[in-house]
């Protein structure tokens, strides 16, 4: 079981438009609504694929009860922690080469009391999970050392815990020495505060990391695929895709196949290939609805364990 933290939920909406003008009026070709949020997106993947999650999240306002109707209606188990503000919407612009702009809102401002019953949540729900993964950004309220205390509690009960964050929240969580991160590319970039052009350097920046004390890093790396450092192992997977359509919630997809195969036993490089068929299995689907088994099927995979330290990264 993998129990999934999104301290700032959002029911995500994907408008489609032919392309993006500052200051004109579009008129969308198509638009959907998803339940999202990083956690959320990572649970909703699992559940999609038959794995065992529970998604815990506050609901409050008009957008926490769709919160509650969409997660149930994708049947994603979820404990849900009321709270008086109401969720956050947030807005993905998609143009047909795949461009994406996101418009992410703050959040609900939580109280002390509201951020403590999300913690107590999620560690009553943890029960013998296998991982407890804290994802994505904090609402207004909570405070930015929430993942660095969400990593001992959930360690002290023999839980591996993920940590897939940004932004100041991201480098207190890493000295908490979480058992996996997921940054991406720019993620990494700003943890090690300088440029990672070459997959040499991320490689490096990543061992960096693990030499720190954190088990795995897993960078995901866009259309160049990921890279899973550990202590002694390096691996480098990229899947191909022919039609990109919206890379929202991609980075979620791939972390959450990355758990499935760690917790389903798999060694790190094929749990790795997984991890990059689901990330790219989401990037051939609307808006950030998540891949099905069907959707993974015929998704060329490389694998290395030698990746080639000179490769530009886009
Ligand atoms: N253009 C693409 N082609 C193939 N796979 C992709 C592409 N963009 C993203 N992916 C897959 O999705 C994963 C997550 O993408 P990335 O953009 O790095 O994450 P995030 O959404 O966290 O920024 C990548 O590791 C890769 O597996
Ligand atoms: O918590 P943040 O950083 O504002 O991100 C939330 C947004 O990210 C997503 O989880 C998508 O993630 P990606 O960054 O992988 O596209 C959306 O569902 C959500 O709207």
């Amino acid at each position: 079981m993998i129990v999934t933290l999104t301290p700032n939920p959002s029911i995500d909406r994907a408008i489609v438009i032919d392309a993006l003008h500052r200051g004109e009026v579009h008129r969308a070709t198509s638009s959907r609504i998803d339940p999202g949020g990083k956690g959320v997106n990572v649970s909703r993947a699992l559940a999609a694929q038959g794995g065992a999650t529970l998604a815990v999240l506050p609901a409050g306002g008009p957008e926490g009860h769709l919160m509650e109707e969409l997660l149930d209606a994708a049947g994603v188990p979820r404990r849900s922690v009321p709270v008086a503000g109401s969720l956050r919407m947030n807005v993905s612009v998609l143009e047909p080469d795949g461009t994406t702009t996101k418009l992410n809102e703050p959040g609900p401002q939580l109280s002390a009391a509201e951020v403590d019953a999300l913690l107590a949540a999620t560690l009553d729900a943890a029960g013998d999970a296998a991982w407890v993964v804290g994802c994505g950004s904090l609402p207004p309220g909570a405070p930015t050392d929430l993942y660095a205390a969400l990593v001992p509690r959930v360690r002290a009960h023999g839980i591996r815990v993920a940590v897939d964050s940004s932004g100041a929240p991201m480098p207190l969580a890493v000295a908490a020495r979480p058992s996996l991160i997921k940054p991406n590319h720019e993620e990494l970039a700003e943890l090690v505060d300088h440029p990672l052009p070459t997959l040499g350097d991320v490689h490096a920046a990543a061992r960096e990391l693990v030499a720190d004390g954190i088990e795995v890093v897993a960078v995901s790396l866009g259309g160049d695929g990921a890279l899973l450092v550990t202590a002694d192992e390096v691996v480098h997977a990229r899947a191909t895709i022919t039609a990109p359509l919206s890379t929202v919630g991609a980075g979620d997809c791939m972390l959450a196949g990355l758990l499935h195969g760690l917790s389903s036993g798999l060694p790190a490089a094929d749990a790795l290939a997984a991890a990059v068929t689901w990330g790219a299995a989401a990037v051939t689907l609307p808006g950030s609805r998540v891949p099905t088994p069907d959707d993974l099927l015929g998704i060329p995979v490389e694998v290395t364990g030698t990746p080639d330290p000179t490769l530009q990264l886009s």
